[in-house]
């Protein structure tokens, strides 16, 4: 595991945004892992600004996202599926029907599971980007004495429901389910970026970093793992 704690956040962005366009360089089919949440936003500017520069293409780029909640669509806001457009997809020439995220709206939950890791064997992700939740979630695997392998629904935690409760104009709002690939599928990516920023999250990374491996913070499993590479801002990375 390689561990950087970087200065400022826009150094870490901006690495960051560096190493996928790297990725795409030297592999312009590259199938890429996204994730949500206010960590990555930052990257993806700085992604939309080289792409706007010229220094990169995402026409043959395929991507992968980590998750979305159960029952809202894409034109809702706070989908997944909204963000992913807003922030990134609307940016860049990524073919549309090149990038996946679970849907949400599915009829059958459990066949949209099974299909979605159909997809991933069949394109394996080269870099899959994550954040961390308070709680030491990844995707949304929440802590519990069992983790899933594969895509699957979950029931969200309390403390996870009120972090996402600053998105919504409501508590009723929040969604209570949401379907996450699992961390059986996340570990297969080739590379790992896990990307951690803020104070609020210093003690959990230390506990996934340098604790005991063990499914009730599912972020140590990636202490498992051969090539991640953590990109921490000061404040993040205080306690190592
Ligand atoms: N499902 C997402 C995670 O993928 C993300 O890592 C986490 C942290 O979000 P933030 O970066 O806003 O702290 O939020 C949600 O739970």
């Amino acid at each position: 595991m390689i561990i950087r704690i970087f200065n400022t956040r826009e150094e870490l962005d901006r690495y960051a945004a560096q190493f996928y366009i790297d990725t795409i360089a030297a592999k312009p089919n590259a199938t890429l892992g996204l994730a949500t949440g206010s960590t990555p936003i930052g990257i993806y500017e700085k992604i939309v600004e080289r792409y706007k520069s010229g220094d990169v293409t995402f026409v043959n780029v395929t991507t992968f996202n980590l998750d979305e909640y159960v029952g809202l669509p894409p034109e809702n806001e706070q989908s997944y599926a909204y963000f992913m457009k807003h922030h990134l997809f609307g940016h860049i020439d990524i073919r549309q029907d090149r990038t996946y995220l679970p849907n949400g709206m599915a009829a059958d939950p459990a066949a949209q599971c099974a299909h979605y890791d159909e997809m991933l064997a069949a394109q394996p992700v080269d870099v899959q980007l994550l954040g961390l939740g308070h709680n030491g979630h990844i995707g949304f695997n929440e802590p519990d004495a069992e983790l899933h392998g594969g895509t699957h629904v979950v029931q969200l935690k309390q403390e996870t429901l009120e972090a996402n409760a600053r998105f919504f104009s409501s508590m009723d709002e929040v969604p209570k389910q949401a379907i996450t690939m699992g961390v059986g599928s996340i570990l297969k990516a080739k590379t790992i970026l896990l990307v951690v920023k803020g104070a609020d999250k210093a003690d959990i990374v230390k506990r996934a970093l340098q604790g005991p491996i063990t499914t009730e913070c599912p972020a140590s499993l990636l202490q498992t793992h051969a090539n991640v590479i953590v990109l921490l801002d000061q404040e993040a990375g205080r306690n190592l």
